[in-house]
């Protein structure tokens, strides 16, 4: 049996229509217009143990609500989920003890307090002895490099520090499976860096089992062999992330500079232009014939320097992104 097994998950918000002015404030009294989101549509998969699974889609995707209901935040309206053998929403003790979720936008940690007073609290929470508590917060902020942190006030720190803490709060009571949600948001290029070293080397010891979200595709290239993207609430792809352009046609992409400016519409026929400047243009060919389109491009333009290129993985998650 997997670790999480989803099936036809689906959920749909429902939530009054909200009227801007005084007037309007005072008819809704009366009458209010109740409206409908299907934010998550028969989503299915499955995640084996000690898998790190990016789950990729654009804005208001149904990313966040999948996690909510996988980590029994809010219950869905069909389908099935099962993670660790237990239904999430049924909240039992002995499933909340086996996984965490960190959301990068919100906070676990007391502000006024400095984050070992925090972490005390979760230790009592999640029932963690002394002896373990002390070996993972000493193993935990030597990785990390926040030990001599943990007696700051939590409002004192930075994003990134902040973060850190978050994350030993999460991993106190070593949950087998971790939801994160964002966890690099807003972090600078090392602290992002830092972060997906961590998870790494984490993963790798403990067999974890991690399902990312992230709008920062070096999360997603460096952590996870295998992405699922969902657009509109439904799944798009679930495969390798290498094989994420395979699916798309096979497409070449050439960048061109000219000698001098040429009439776009000359163009046009070597392929679909997806960027062009003066003297600069990106063009977008299919594999199959790109020899010829190359030798034709060559013989007919004011060629001064060109390079061609395989789609690359985020141009192919762009073009997922607009599938409907
Ligand atoms: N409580 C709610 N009531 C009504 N609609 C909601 C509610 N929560 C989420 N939604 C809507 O459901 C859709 C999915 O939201 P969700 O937060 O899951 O997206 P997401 O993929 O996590 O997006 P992002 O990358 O921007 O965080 C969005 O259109 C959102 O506006």
């Amino acid at each position: 049996m997997s670790i999480i097994e989803v099936n036809n998950l689906s959920k749909q918000f429902s939530y009054y229509k909200k009227e801007l002015g005084l007037k309007s404030s005072i008819k809704s009294l009366f009458h209010r217009e109740l409206l409908y989101k299907q934010a998550v549509k028969d989503v299915s998969f499955t995640v084996e143990e000690g898998e790190i699974v990016g789950f990729l889609g654009p804005n208001g995707a149904g990313k966040t609500t999948t996690l909510k209901m996988l980590s029994g935040i809010i219950y869905p309206t069909g389908g099935s989920a099962s993670v660790l053998g237990f239904k999430p929403w049924e909240r039992k003790k002995n499933f909340k003890q086996q996984f965490a979720i960190v959301m990068g936008q919100k906070n676990q940690l007391w502000w006024d307090l400095p984050a070992n007073e925090s972490l005390q609290l979760n230790k009592c929470i999640y029932e963690v002895s002394d002896h373990d508590f002390a070996m993972t917060i000493g193993e935990l902020t030597e990785l990390l490099d926040v030990k001599d942190l943990l007696k700051v006030q939590v409002r004192k720190l930075s994003l990134g520090e902040r973060m850190k803490m978050e994350l030993i709060a999460a991993l106190l009571h070593k949950p087998k499976v971790i939801f994160l949600d964002e966890p690099t948001i807003g972090l600078d290029i090392l602290s992002q860096k830092n972060i997906r070293a961590f998870f790494k080397y984490y993963n790798q010891q403990n067999k974890v089992t991690i399902v990312l979200t992230s709008h920062y595709m070096n999360d997603i290239i460096d952590l996870c062999k295998r992405t699922i993207v969902i657009n509109e609430g439904s799944v798009v792809y679930d495969d390798d992330l290498a094989n994420i352009n395979a699916m798309l046609e096979e497409k070449k992409i050439a960048t061109v500079t000219l000698l001098n400016s040429v009439n776009k519409d000359d163009l046009l026929r070597y392929g679909k232009i997806k960027e062009h400047g003066e003297l600069e243009f990106t063009l977008e060919m299919n594999k199959e014939n790109s020899q010829q389109i190359i030798k034709s491009m060559l013989e007919n333009l004011p060629i001064a320097d060109f390079t061609l290129e395989d789609i690359s993985i985020e141009e192919g998650i762009a073009a997922l992104y607009q599938t409907r």
